[in-house]
């Protein structure tokens, strides 16, 4: 119970430092705040939540490995090379096509509703 309290705390030290450090992962975590914020306004079904939840844990995890993929690219060279700039392009695309896709589906779960409380 104790290893697994101090594996916890060690995950909680990543994931203060990457906001610390990180301005993107800032951003995704105000900008989940916001949907979380807005989709209690708007009311939404167990399942819009579930998969609300989903996205946004999936783009703060993404975010953290991107952040891990960086530091171990800067760890194993300090000199330009194409394979580290691929290493940290193609984690930094990761991030970029999940974030993509969580605000369409936010948008799809969203819009709907915004309009019918319109009409
Ligand atoms: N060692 C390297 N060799 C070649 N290209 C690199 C290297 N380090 C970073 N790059 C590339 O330079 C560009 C800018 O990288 P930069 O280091 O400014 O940001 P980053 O480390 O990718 O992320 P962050 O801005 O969050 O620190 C990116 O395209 C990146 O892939």
């Amino acid at each position: 119970m104790r290893k697994f309290f101090k594996s916890f705390t060690f995950a909680m030290a990543g994931i203060m430092h990457c906001f610390k450090t990180e301005r993107n992962f800032k951003i995704h975590v105000w900008t989940a705040l916001v949907v979380v914020s807005a989709g209690l306004l708007t009311g939404l079904s167990l399942l819009e939540w579930f998969t609300i939840c989903i996205f946004i844990g999936g783009v703060l995890a993404l975010e953290l490995i991107n952040s891990a993929v960086e530091r171990i690219v800067d760890l194993v060279t300090n000199e330009r090379h194409p394979l580290a700039k691929q290493a940290k392009d193609l984690a930094a695309g990761a991030v970029l096509v999940f974030a993509f896709t969580s605000a369409i589906v936010g948008l799809l779960i969203f819009i709907p509703k915004w309009f019918s409380l319109m009409n």
